[in-house]
């Protein structure tokens, strides 16, 4: 990418979770740990409330008055509650106050398609090195191959793909459950995709409904630096510049590592091939019979729409546009109507997909072409400079040295599994059209979003939803496992982010496991600040993620735009606290992220955040807890600079749904206001807030897995890691953002990593950065994890920082962001020369850069 710094990333080869109840040495409290796949935070959190209400009801009855404020409590703030299952959205609806408060904190769930839905977004991010080329050498290499004909490829038909919509919550859907069972079958003989795809097969994927803990995870990677490195001019002055972008296969080796366990790697391919999925899922070609879409106002979203994009690949050859007419036409006029109206959608139906298919196939490859464009992205090893420190070296040898015998194995065993798994059970194509998502969840935070409507629309219209029916607009960059392009939904005017994946890449660089990794977590997450995964396609050759687009660019190249190349600490207030939100939210689900730096915060067209970038997160289990708040809210009120107050804050008014509150200045109370403001206050203190902590504190990994800048001592150490390296990265991160540059970036990733582990944090004069900042940044940057802040309550005792004081919690998403510079041009706005010479090249192909390879 070339709005990339230099960054060196390290992926994880080898992650180890330790899933066994485990002493929290912090609290005292024996952490029970679900194991099973049959897991859901909310559900938990509701059947807390549960719990808790069944309990105070029993004891209260017997009680005094006195004692029966007592048990309440106690009840509520006790010990650590484990519970399960349920499908409520979870986050404080009609639930005992006191809990709510709790819980308010989190409460991030409604706003967010504001969030999402606001102007079009227009493309313009520079994405440097143009894969036109390469997209058209597999383009052609697939037709060629696949069709043996040479027939054009709007003349070829073939099989559907598999289709994995995700699905979304829709009142409308537990209306009419039944919807998406009656939607037209397309017979698979008229499809394009067949020709393409004369081996292809169709294998279900095991019901994902729930979070799987891992016990071990297996990953053994090449880094991405690496293969920018190879395709960059200067390899050695990138590998010295530790931002250069490095991802390596290794594994410190300790001795709390746990030999290596390919069971799960294994076990993420064989569910691919459940059998027992086949007969419940649900096929994607039964249909509503045509039902046509109600369109109906609902936000004015545009953000989704694209305007101009659209031109920038109109110039293509009439085919192009013939094609485009048919697709309209199929499409029917509702489809029409959507196009017209798209800012007039609401989403009608609703799919539950309880299962996940997958298209399975072993056969054929990719263009030699295209593979060694691909494989020569990954091949170099980490190099490190000879002059490293003993300690560092002996670290780092280890861990090459154990990358690459992994890797041998692994090799063998993912390249087995995948490709087995992936033959070994077949279904009609017709099957796989409309395969259930994977997880019968809802996402509530956008369940309103026309993307929904449209994606829905064209699945029933054409019994499925393949990439022939997106149109490639540009390249938006390349990571270590795809390239991302934006891309439109031919006939919709919805826009998407597509991360296009080579099946057969994945397999021979060992890839496959964090592709797969990122798409499960992608699957579970419904959060302002995360991306939504709208539908996941899979073909033989490829596999493509369908994103919510984000059009800001990155918080690294917007980082790098500002006076002085930092964020002013408001802004950075922001962003952190935007970030911990998102994080919290993670570890809620059981996912670590580890790979946190402004790289991987993109910005919204509205200004707020998206963190991506799931391919190197460990999943684990998570227990909630309950914990006593050990500061009441009485004493905090007597800090506070402004009426809001962190996630305790129980003032009615935190809670009016304006539209654009900023969170960070004082709002003027009436005396009424400020009456009922002070009664809550005394409430709470009455009866101090219980805190709710869901931080996986007993996740284990031993994997070296990360950015050089970034990477918690503990990592480097190979001690074994746990949730806590993300608040070690999110200090470095706050440290950046204010600062303009990591804490302990040395000459090399050598040096880097020997400051990580043993330099003392230091702060520069310039900028002036406030105490509370530096204070955060301090309590972030222990380097023991135990005595980190957040190891032990996790977001919940970040955000009660001083340096957050002040800040609306629950309102954060409707505060005003940072103003983006008028001259940034972070992705929105008129293209740039190369991409303009990208959109040229990419014209080349074809009037569009066809996905009837799907
Ligand atoms: N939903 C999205 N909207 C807009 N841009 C995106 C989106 N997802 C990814 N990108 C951008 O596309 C580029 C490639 O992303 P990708 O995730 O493939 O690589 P990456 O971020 O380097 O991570 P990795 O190598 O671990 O896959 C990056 O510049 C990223 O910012």
């Amino acid at each position: 990418m070339s709005t990339m710094r230099p960054t060196c990333e390290i992926v994880e080869s080898r992650d180890e979770v330790d899933s066994q109840s485990k002493t929290d040495k912090k609290g005292g409290k024996h952490c029970m740990l679900k194991s099973g796949n049959k897991y859901s935070i909310e559900d938990d959190i509701n059947q807390l409330f549960q719990a808790i209400d069944s309990r105070n009801s029993a004891r209260i009855s017997g009680l005094s008055n006195e004692a029966s404020k007592d048990a309440l409590r106690k009840s509520a703030m006790k010990r650590p509650m484990r519970v399960s299952s349920s499908n409520a959205s979870g986050i404080g609806i009609s639930e005992p106050v006191s809990l709510k408060q709790a819980l308010r904190g989190l409460c991030i769930s409604q706003a967010s398609e504001m969030a999402a839905m606001k102007r079009l977004s227009r493309p313009g991010r520079s994405s440097g090195v143009s894969e036109a080329g390469t997209i058209k050498r597999l383009y052609r290499a697939v037709v060629d191959e696949a069709n043996g004909s040479g027939l054009p490829m709007n003349q070829v038909k073939g099989n559907y793909v598999e289709v994995s919509l995700v699905p979304e919550a829709s009142k409308n859907y537990e209306k009419n459950p039944g919807s998406m069972q009656s939607e037209p079958q397309v017979h698979p003989a008229t499809t394009l995709a067949d020709a393409l795809m004369p081996d292809a097969s169709l294998t279900r994927l095991a019901p994902q409904d729930q979070i799987s803990p891992f016990s071990t995870e297996v990953k053994s990677e090449k880094l991405k630096g690496e293969d920018r490195k190879l395709e960059s001019t200067d390899s050695s002055s990138n590998f010295h510049d530790s931002k250069k972008v490095m991802r390596m296969g290794a594994v410190a080796s300790t001795s709390t590592e746990v030999p290596l366990n390919t069971s799960n790697s294994d076990k993420g391919l064989h569910s691919a091939a459940s059998p027992s999925c086949s007969s419940t899922g649900s096929k994607v070609s039964k249909s509503s019979g045509g039902s046509s879409h109600l369109i109906k106002p609902v936000l004015g979203s545009k953000s989704f729409v694209k305007k101009n994009v659209k031109q920038d690949s109109s110039s293509g050859s009439s085919s192009s546009a013939s094609d485009n007419r048919k697709v309209d036409n199929d499409l029917g006029p509702s489809t029409s109507k959507l196009k017209d109206q798209t800012h007039n959608c609401t989403p009608k139906h609703e799919r539950e997909g309880n299962e996940k298919e997958s298209l399975v196939s072993s056969s054929t490859s990719l263009s030699k072409e295209m593979n060694s464009v691909l494989v020569n992205r990954g091949t170099s090893k980490p190099d490190f400079p000879s002059n490293c420190s003993n300690r560092t070296k002996s670290i780092v040898t280890k861990v090459d040295e154990r990358s690459r015998s992994r890797e041998k194995g692994d090799f063998s065993q993912s390249s087995k599994s995948s490709i087995g798994d992936y033959s070994s059970t077949t279904s009609t194509s017709e099957e796989s059209s409309l395969s259930g998502s994977g997880r019968s969840g809802k996402r509530p935070h956008m369940s309103r979003d026309l993307r929904w409507e449209a994606i829905h629309h064209v699945q029933k219209q054409h019994g499925t939803l393949g990439l022939r029916h997106f149109k490639l607009l540009r390249r938006i960059g390349s990571g270590d496992i795809g390239t991302v392009y934006l891309a439109e939904l031919t006939g919709t005017n919805c826009v998407f982010a597509l991360k296009v994946m080579d099946n057969e890449f994945l397999v021979t660089r060992k890839k496959m496991i964090r592709a797969q990794t990122e798409r499960e977590i992608l699957e579970i997450l419904d959060h302002p600040f995360l991306p939504t995964l709208y539908a996941h396609c899979v073909s033989e050759k490829l596999s493509c993620l369908v994103m919510e687009y984000c059009p800001g660019g990155d918080l690294h190249v917007l980082r790098q735009k500002q006076p002085g190349r930092s964020f002013c600490e408001q802004a950075a207030r922001f962003y952190v606290a935007e970030v911990l939100l998102a994080l919290e939210y993670l570890h809620m689900l059981g996912v670590v992220y580890r790979d946190l730096k402004p790289e991987n915060i993109l910005v919204r067209e509205d200004g707020h955040i998206m963190l991506t970038d799931f391919d190197l997160s460990l999943r684990c289990a998570v227990n909630p807890t309950l914990l006593k708040s050990s500061s009441p809210v009485l004493e905090s009120t007597k800090k506070m600079s402004s009426p809001c107050i962190e996630s305790s804050c129980i003032d009615p008014f935190c809670l009016q749904p304006s539209w654009q509150v900023s969170c960070f200045t004082p709002r003027l109370l009436s005396a009424a206001a400020k009456s009922r403001k002070i009664k809550s206050e005394l409430a709470a203190q009455v009866s101090p807030l219980p805190q709710l902590v869901v931080e996986p504190t007993s996740a284990r990994s031993n994997s070296f897995v990360g950015t050089h800048e970034y990477l918690a001592p503990e990592i480097i150490k190979g001690e074994g890691h746990g949730s806590a390296v993300d608040w070690w990265t999110f200090g470095i991160f706050l440290f950046e953002l204010l600062y303009g540059r990591t804490p302990f970036k040395g000459s090399g990733n050598e040096d880097t990593l020997a400051n990580v582990v043993s330099k003392s944090l230091k702060f520069p004069n310039t900028p002036i950065v406030s105490f509370h900042a530096r204070d955060l940044i301090r309590g972030l940057l222990i380097k023991d994890p135990e005595n980190r802040l957040g190891s032990v309550k996790g977001a919940a005792e970040i955000k009660q920082h001083p340096f957050f004081e002040g800040l609306n919690w629950a309102l954060i998403r409707c505060a005003v962001p940072p103003e983006l510079p008028r001259w940034c041009d972070v992705g929105v706005g008129a293209p740039s020369a190369s991409q303009k010479q990208e959109g040229k090249e990419l014209e080349g192909i074809g009037e569009h850069i066809d996905f009837e390879l799907f």
